[in-house]
């Protein structure tokens, strides 16, 4: 699904008036019932609702909302914040449309703001995505009378205040809803952590914007959702052997982070491999062949850390850096495996902290290697960003001048390939922020890399499913008792 930006969305609006055709004020109709529909199916006739209408578009939606509302036996109370001399069109016909269902109460001053019971819930309609400046005066005063109240809070394709396309100020007024239903695409702000308190759980509704618009629509910004990991997804063939699915090499582990080792392996195995090598040093020898039976060994000549590159002939993908340590030894394998790997490599963890601490060598990293920092980890790699946004335009200038694929880790991991294009995940919990979650990341790329995915559709795939597992596993074990190996455990690529 793209993620289109404030400009294309009004594009995409128009192409659909003219090409429909439809006129404005029944898109809007469509839009307004789409919110119903979803609405409905998550709130009882019993719970009485406020709405709060500003006097564009986002208003007109929030009256018409209303409207349709109150046809289906809900009790409504609509509440205007005068904003501006000139209300949109489809504003004022939607006010006239409501008269003879319901009178609205204009609300002029602070005093006007009603007490609610705890039973309202609240539609936030004040401002959508045609917001020029933070709101001030008036309704900056209500949006911050409505994040007091503990009542549930819906907010219309996105929350009052809330830029779609540049950042707010810390001190801009913004509601803080419970629900953001967007319109036909998610914004970009939903997907950042910074705004995640002003999106709450978001869903999109279909509108009926025209497909063909869509289509061609040209955005850096997608997400990766059901369909289109499907989409990545390719099938066992019924007479296919373990030398069709590759063979993986993982570098990995050092004394006392074998585990980091096991779990990459794990996940990678479970994530489909034919034939997997681990690398690791003399002292997780026993522990591996034990806890990895499936896993062939190639032992370092070192007890404790890796220094030795093994022959790297018929390996189909290689992933180094769970658990490796930051040993001058095993920087200088680093080195050597950067110059003479001919296959993309996944480099994670400690082979990214030691490729920052030498930048030198990002030239030697194999084009369409795939990199998988976490914050702290990209930070350490392209410098701190001021924001969530600049981070990301940061990853995005990354990829491209070195002609890799970043995964930036998160809630929703950010999957930036060299030409800059993002996509989002839409998978994972905040379960998943536990140890060695990171390391089956890396085992599950490194497997589809090694049966032959293309390095963007692994790194897609892979942090998908990888999400995916944490799903399905927090269903036995909770968000609290999840573990790594939990999610290693729930990987399921078919
Ligand atoms: N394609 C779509 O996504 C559709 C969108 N619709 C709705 O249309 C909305 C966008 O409508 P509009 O462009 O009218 O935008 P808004 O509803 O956000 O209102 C814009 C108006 O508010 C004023 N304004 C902006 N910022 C202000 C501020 N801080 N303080 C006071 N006034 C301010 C503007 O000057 C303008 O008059 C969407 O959010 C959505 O709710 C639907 O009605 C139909 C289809
Ligand atoms: N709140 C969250 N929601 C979803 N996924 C998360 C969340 N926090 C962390 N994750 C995922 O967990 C993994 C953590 O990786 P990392 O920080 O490298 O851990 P480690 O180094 O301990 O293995 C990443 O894939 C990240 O996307
Ligand atoms: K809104």
């Amino acid at each position: 699904m793209k993620i289109l930006d404030g400009k294309q969305v009004r594009q995409a609006d128009a192409y659909t008036i003219a090409q429909e055709p439809i006129s404005p004020l029944a898109l809007m109709e469509r839009a307004a019932h789409a919110f119903v529909h979803w609405y409905i199916n998550q709130f009882v006739q019993t719970r009485p609702v406020a709405i709060f209408c500003g006097q564009g578009n986002n208003g007109g939606d929030g009256l018409a909302i209303a409207r349709i509302l109150s046809q289906r036996s809900y009790s409504i109370q609509v509440y205007l914040v005068a904003h501006t001399s000139n209300p949109s069109d489809d504003y004022r016909a939607n006010l006239d449309r409501l008269q003879g269902h319901h009178r609205p109460i204009l609300l002029s001053s602070e005093a006007d703001i009603p007490e609610l019971s705890d039973q309202v819930i609240i539609i936030d309609a004040l401002l959508g995505s045609g917001l020029n400046r933070p709101a001030d005066g008036l309704l900056a005063v209500t949006i911050d009378k409505i994040n007091h109240c503990d009542n549930k809070k819906v907010a219309v394709d996105i929350a009052s205040g809330l830029f779609m396309d540049r950042l707010n100020a810390p001190s801009d007024a913004i509601v803080k809803p419970d629900y953001t239903v967007s319109f036909q695409f998610p914004k970009l702000p939903f997907l950042l952590p910074h705004s995640a308190a002003y999106a709450g759980e978001w869903h999109v509704v279909d509108i009926g914007l025209a497909k063909d618009f869509i289509a061609h629509c040209d955005t850096p910004y997608e997400l990766t959702d059901y369909e289109s990991a499907e989409r990545l997804k390719k099938p066992r063939a019924k007479y296919a052997h373990k030398g069709t699915f590759g063979h993986a090499l993982i570098i990995a582990g050092s004394y006392g982070k074998v585990g980091a080792a096991v779990l990459a392996a794990k996940a990678c195995l479970r994530a489909g491999v034919g034939l997997l090598t681990l690398h690791i040093p003399k002292c997780a020898y026993e522990i591996v062949q034990v806890s990895v039976p499936e896993a062939m060994a190639s032992i370092d000549v070192k007890k404790k850390i890796n220094t030795l590159l093994p022959e790297l002939q018929g390996y189909t993908a290689v992933g180094i850096g769970p658990g490796l340590g930051q040993h001058t030894g095993t920087l200088q394998m680093l080195q050597q495996l950067l110059s003479l790997a001919t296959c993309p490599l996944v480099i994670d963890a400690d082979a990214l902290n030691l490729l920052s601490e030498n930048k030198e060598l990002f030239g030697l990293i194999p084009r369409k290697s795939i990199l998988t920092p976490h914050p702290k980890e990209f930070e350490r790699l392209a410098g701190p960003g001021r924001s969530d946004l600049d981070r990301l335009h940061k990853g995005r200038e990354f990829a491209q001048k070195h002609g890799v694929i970043i995964c930036l880790k998160g809630a929703h991991t950010a999957v930036i390939d060299d030409c800059g294009r993002v996509y989002f995940n839409t998978t994972g919990n905040p379960g998943m922020a536990t140890g060695g979650t990171g390391d089956v990341l890396t085992g599950v790329i490194t497997a589809l890399l090694a049966q032959g995915y293309s390095p963007v559709a692994a790194a897609r795939l892979g942090v998908y499913a990888h999400g995916q597992a944490g799903d399905a596993a927090i269903k036995k074990t909770g968000m609290a008792g999840l573990t790594a190996s939990d999610v290693a455990e729930h990987l399921r690529l078919d």
